[in-house]
């Protein structure tokens, strides 16, 4: 077990930001930590991490109990926080320095490994920037890179594809599943659910500060009840047939909204073909039509009646 968290619980005045989270996170994994905004991964993240007082539970990290001071631990995890952090004053390769410094005392092997680092984040021809001349997504990956240079065996990543466009995005989870790839357990948090289906082998959904789902991506997909997501482009239908719809079997619900008919069915085999048939014998027109299996917002909006982002 690389993380071991039971029972804790941290309190911001009278708002319990971690209400009895307990999680076991194995070597080798991509674990997704998934939530909305102010679900409680940060506060949970950096309780972990000792950087946060916490009110009652228990974290261990490589089976030792992690502590502000635990600094023989500490030299084993990688960070990457929400907020990029790096210094303004000194360029990308000096800043990759730094902070591979605070771990790395050989000049020689820290030389290898800011060189390594700057590669994985293709910076190398940024190398002399200072940050601020850095675009959004070029200062995420300096932010990685300063995170990770020093090789550690777990690496710990809150949202760090916020506000970065989708080139800089992918590169950002690609490299990410590199580092898994060469042994690195992986934490990794996120509000979108596509990053998390994308990379992680295991994931945990909070809300409110609790756990209300996990599993792998199929465990929890397997959850719920829908099972396809319809959707038909409808132009002309009558509320009695929608009515019919509904009753057919295997179906969860029907909307029609702007020439859309959304129909969720469960987990049955023929549904399309039974949605099909009913269109044809009622004669009703229809263009593209095509079938969607349930996402993580799914399930996150069957267990909590809200959806995943706003
Ligand atoms: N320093 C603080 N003081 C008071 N309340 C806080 C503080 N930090 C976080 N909170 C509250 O605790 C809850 C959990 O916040 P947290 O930042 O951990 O959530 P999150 O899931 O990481 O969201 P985000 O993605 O927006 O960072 C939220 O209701 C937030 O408003």
């Amino acid at each position: 077990m690389i993380i071991h968290v039971k029972n804790l619980v941290k309190r911001y005045g009278d708002l319990v930001a971690l209400d009895h989270l307990s999680l076991d996170i194995k070597e080798g994994e991509i674990f997704g930590l998934l939530g909305p905004n102010g679900s409680g991964k940060s506060t949970a993240i950096n309780c972990i991490l000792s950087l946060l007082n916490y009110d009652k539970g228990d974290v261990e990290i490589f089976g030792k109990k992690m502590t502000p001071d635990a600094y023989d631990l500490k030299r084993d995890i990688g960070i990457v926080m929400q907020n990029v952090a790096v210094f303004d004053e000194l360029t990308v390769y000096e800043n990759i320095d730094y902070f591979c410094g605070l771990y790395v005392r050989d000049r020689a092997e820290r030389k290898r490994l800011v060189e390594e680092a700057v590669a994985f984040v293709e910076l190398d021809q940024f190398r002399k920037f200072y940050p601020k001349k850095l675009s959004g997504g070029l200062l995420r990956r300096l932010n990685i890179a300063c995170g990770i240079a020093h090789k550690p065996k777990l690496i710990i990543l809150d949202e760090p594809t916020v506000a970065v466009d989708p080139q800089s995005r992918n590169k950002i989870l690609e490299g990410i599943e590199r580092l898994n790839a060469q042994g690195a357990t992986i934490v990794y948090t996120s509000h979108y659910m596509e990053e998390v289906e994308q990379i992680c082998s295991r994931i945990v959904i909070m809300d409110k500060g609790r756990i209300i789902a996990s599993g792998t991506q199929e465990e929890l997909k397997a959850m719920i009840t829908l099972g396809e997501k319809i959707t038909v482009e409808a132009f002309s239908i009558e509320e009695e047939q929608l009515h019919q719809l509904r009753e057919l079997t295997g179906i969860v619900s029907v909307d029609h909204m702007d020439n859309r008919l959304v129909i969720k069915s469960d987990k049955g085999n023929n549904n399309l073909e039974t949605v099909l048939e009913f269109l044809k014998s009622h004669q009703i027109g229809f263009g593209r039509i095509y079938s969607e299996m349930p996402t993580l917002n799914d399930v996150f909006l069957e267990i909590t009646g809200k959806q995943l982002r706003d």
